[in-house]
């Protein structure tokens, strides 16, 4: 019976999954209490993750701006030691801390307006319906009829020496930068590892990237990776692909250094290094034992369709369960799962998953990229509108950008759109909504776009895939 347990449903972590899952059970009219280990509610998406990373690169970006007049298309026309003086950690960190506390306070007034129960400390089983919760307050048991894993993920630590906040950094320490080098080697060329690259370049940093793949960010159209590589180096971002990291090394003299040793027997010497190569499940201090889950070698946990682990009243949401790990997909995944819980079929998750790269510049992407769809066989031809030919690429200054939509041959339908450039992931959107209801290179044709705008894109990649299939000049 519901009313034997304190809760109806119970979240461990207020990030992303966690705080979503909770206020969609209170929605329901369930009593829902989300458990947070750390002082303030929102998760490492708050505190480390996603709004930090963004704000500091719209601080980067202004402050590039203003300091030389630095554009995705120019960007070397920045002055370097106007660029760095100009870049003091204080004030690159400023807006971080104001923007995640004043998130954090939205998280917790929607919590407490939905009753949301904040219960602070760190959770772990006792039993299958019970969470002990340790604080510096002292320790307690709570119990609920369905509980919400949204424990997040921690950064992988580098091998050979601790990362230290200081020479040796993760993505988590980057929030509290103690100051800015002159050589940073960005180890893992993932999505963490692109967009800080691409940030503390237009800082006029020296950053040499090293990803053990061929390729970067497999996942994107190839256009757009080779565009995205292309900017970087003209920021003298060097990229060394095909190279795995061995181990990391600090030096003793004076000043200290940082050395990257690379399985290939060559070593980079630099200021810090940026330790970037994926994200671990924060499972280990949950006593998984005591309900019989065990996680992955990487601390995931798996679920079903319906986000239950192996224990039906036990769901597991956002970076925990692992791949796409992203915000936007764990505010969707916790209100899923809760609504689970409760008997109510929200119907499936949506089938493409927009992806959005903060880099400079940005990337994003909804739909498969060229090479899938060819190795898939699917028959399609492409449209692009560049930034260079719109008025509005113009106006902002930024010539470089694209926006390329794929079209299926047979029935024009839109299968992919690929962007690059400022705005590209809000851009993309327009195009998502096209492509989830099933449209298609009519509705381009026919529309009208505000002028000028970067959406004028759209029109304009259309009418190029229209003459394409038309076989017109
Ligand atoms: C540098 C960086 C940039 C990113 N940028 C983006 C982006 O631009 N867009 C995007 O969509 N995603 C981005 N992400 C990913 C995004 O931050 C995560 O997908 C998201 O935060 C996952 O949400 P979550 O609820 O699963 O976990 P989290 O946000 O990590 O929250 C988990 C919470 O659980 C708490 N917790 C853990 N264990 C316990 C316990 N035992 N008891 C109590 N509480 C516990 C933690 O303290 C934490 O507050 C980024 C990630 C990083 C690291
Ligand atoms: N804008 C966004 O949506 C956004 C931004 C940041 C982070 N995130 C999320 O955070 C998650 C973690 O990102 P990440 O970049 O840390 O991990 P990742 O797993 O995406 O990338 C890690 C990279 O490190 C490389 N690598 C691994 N071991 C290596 C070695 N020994 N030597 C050299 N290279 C090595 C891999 O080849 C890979 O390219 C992602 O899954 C992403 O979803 C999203």
């Amino acid at each position: 019976m519901t009313t034997d347990y304190d809760f109806d449903l119970l979240c461990i972590g207020s990030g992303p999954a966690g705080q979503r899952a909770a206020i969609q059970a209170a929605k329901l009219g369930k009593r829902a209490a989300v458990v947070e280990k750390r002082p303030s509610m929102g998760g490492g998406c708050l505190d480390r993750g996603t709004i930090p990373s963004k704000t500091l690169r719209e601080t980067v970006w202004s402050l590039s701006q203003s300091s030389g007049g630095f554009n995705q298309a120019s960007a070397l026309h920045l002055d370097g030691a106007n660029m760095r003086q100009h870049a003091s950690v204080e004030a690159l960190l400023q807006r971080v801390g104001t923007v995640g506390r004043h998130e954090s306070k939205v998280i917790e007034q929607q919590l407490f307006r939905n009753e949301v129960q904040m219960i602070r400390g760190e959770a772990s089983f006792v039993d299958p319906h019970t969470l002990l919760v340790s604080s510096s307050e002292g320790r307690r048991t709570v119990t609920a009829e369905n509980i919400v894993i949204a424990v997040g993920t921690y950064p992988a630590a580098p091998p050979g020496v601790p990362a230290d906040g200081d020479l040796i950094l993760t993505s988590d320490d980057l929030v509290r930068l103690r100051r800015l080098p002159k050589k940073l080697v960005v180890v893992g060329g993932g999505i963490i590892g692109v967009e800080y690259a691409s940030m503390f370049a237009a800082l006029q940093i020296q950053v040499i990237l090293v990803d053990k793949r061929d390729r970067l960010l497999e996942f994107l159209d190839r256009e757009s990776v080779d565009e995205l590589m292309q900017q970087m180096r003209r920021q003298r971002v060097t990229f060394r692909l095909g190279e795995a990291v061995e181990r990391l090394e600090v030096t003793i003299g004076n000043p200290r250094q940082a050395v990257v040793h690379l399985e290939s027997g060559k070593m980079i010497v630099a200021d810090q290094i940026l330790f970037s190569v994926g994200r671990i499940g924060a499972t280990g201090r949950l006593n998984l034992d005591a309900v019989g889950l065990r996680p992955d070698d990487r601390g995931r946990l798996t679920v079903d369709r319906q986000f239950r682990t192996m224990v039906p009243h036990i769901f597991a949401v956002g970076d925990v369960i692992g791949y796409p790990s992203l915000a936007s997909t764990s505010f969707l995944q916790g209100r899923l799962a809760a609504s689970y819980a409760f008997g109510v079929d929200p119907g499936p998750m949506v089938e493409h998953l927009p992806i959005g790269i903060y880099s400079m510049p940005e990337v994003s992407a909804i739909g498969p990229p060229e090479h899938e769809l060819t190795q898939k066989k699917v028959p399609y031809e492409t449209g692009i509108a560049r930034y260079g030919e719109i008025a509005r690429g113009q106006i902002l200054g930024d010539d470089s950008g694209f926006l390329k939509l794929l079209f299926h041959r047979e029935d024009q339908r839109l299968l992919g759109i690929h962007a690059v450039g400022t705005g590209a992931t809000e851009l993309i959107h327009i195009g998502q909504a096209v492509l989830e209801l099933g449209g298609g290179l009519p509705y381009f044709l026919r529309s009208v776009f505000n002028y000028p705008t970067l959406a004028e894109c759209y029109k304009v990649a259309a009418l190029n895939a229209f003459n394409k299939l038309m076989g017109c000049r």
